[in-house]
């Protein structure tokens, strides 16, 4: 009997956490979450044309495809069963106006993928963007009036292109615009038109972030934007406003809820999942891609390292899935083991 004792027993008596983690195998024991192939949403660039991969510089590994190439990609994505892709399209630039009439084109960029992954990728979810942002010849989200962006005339617009993008075969309509009462009136819309099948996943809570950088580029609107989105998204300062915002979102019938940008709003991922228990998923958007990338060529971190545990992260966090442009990568990776 050795009558030493160290002051870390007096202090731990029988309590060790360290037990739980001796080993791999006690480890994957107690594991608690766990990151899954269809825990993911992979979001897509197109572009008009024929045979276009063209690489985002600010993205780098992140492609705008035209139709044909992203029906070749997103095959690939159904293939590793990655469950959804949510679409985002570069517009030719004479084709953006104030008002974003574009979106009202039934056969515009957007529609036309939607259609052709349906046709050709049937058993993967397509989730569509109804925001006004891509079409417009100033890159806000809304109709322009002066220096207004204009609610209701915006809602009024959002609604007739969802019907649209449902028409085309979307299979959720993701506004995410931060327009006020748009998740009822598109509702409305949609049942109106038959599309009761048809979900809605709002974008809850999209803050005024400075993550969004890259995803501008992607669809050129970085050159065109004028002022901010604060007058329509939300503060970075306020969570409880946030949760005030989806929960219009969930009375007005959303059936799936976005926070976006994803990690740095973590504790708004969590709270939203305890307060109402509706599916959540997070947007690991644009910029917090590039970050991981950047330093991981630079050498700074272990991308891949990081890339997974950001994602298990957001499941530890409430997450039902995340919207990743690593979406591919990982699948890949899950699929090796
Ligand atoms: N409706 C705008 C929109 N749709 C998708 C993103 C960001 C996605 C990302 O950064 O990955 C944004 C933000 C913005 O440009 O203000």
């Amino acid at each position: 009997m050795h009558d030493k004792t160290h002051l870390v027993d007096q202090i731990t008596g029988h309590r060790r956490m360290r037990r739980n983690r001796k080993a791999d195998w006690t480890r994957r024991l107690v594991q608690e979450n766990h990151l899954t192939v269809n825990d993911l949403i992979w979001p897509i660039f197109l572009v008009p044309g024929k045979g276009i991969i063209d690489p985002i510089p600010a993205m780098p590994g992140v492609n705008r495809m035209s139709v044909d190439k992203a029906v070749e990609a997103v095959k690939q994505a159904a293939d590793l069963g990655i469950p959804a892709i949510a679409t985002f399209p570069n517009i030719e630039m004479e084709k953006r106006d104030q008002t974003g009439s574009a979106i009202l084109d039934a056969n515009n960029l957007l529609n036309e993928a939607t259609a052709a992954f349906k046709k050709h990728v049937p058993n993967i979810g397509v989730i569509t963007d109804v925001a006004l942002d891509p079409f417009t010849s100033h890159g806000h989200d809304g109709i322009l009036r002066g220096d207004i962006i204009v609610n209701d005339e915006t809602v009024d617009q959002v609604v007739r292109a969802a019907v649209m993008q449902a028409d085309a075969g979307s299979d959720i309509i993701a506004p995410s615009e931060m327009m006020d009462g748009r998740i009822g009136a598109i509702r409305r819309g949609l049942d109106a038109a038959g599309h009761q099948d048809v979900g809605i996943m709002s974008y809850a809570t999209k803050f005024s972030s400075g993550y969004y950088g890259p995803y501008r580029e992607a669809i050129s609107t970085s050159g065109l934007l004028k002022g901010d989105k604060n007058s329509y998204y939300i503060n970075p300062a306020n969570g409880t406003e946030a949760l005030r915002d989806a929960t219009l979102d969930v009375e007005e019938g959303a059936d799936m809820l976005m926070v976006k940008p994803g990690l740095p709003y973590i504790d708004i991922c969590w709270r939203m999942k305890e307060a109402f228990g509706l599916p959540v998923f997070a947007y690991q958007v644009s910029g917090e891609y590039s970050q991981i990338k950047a330093a991981g060529m630079n050498g700074w971190i272990d991308e891949q390292r990081v890339m997974m545990e950001t994602l298990l992260c957001f499941k530890r966090a409430g997450c039902d899935g995340i919207l990743t442009y690593f979406a591919i990568e990982v699948a890949k990776k899950l699929a090796k083991g």
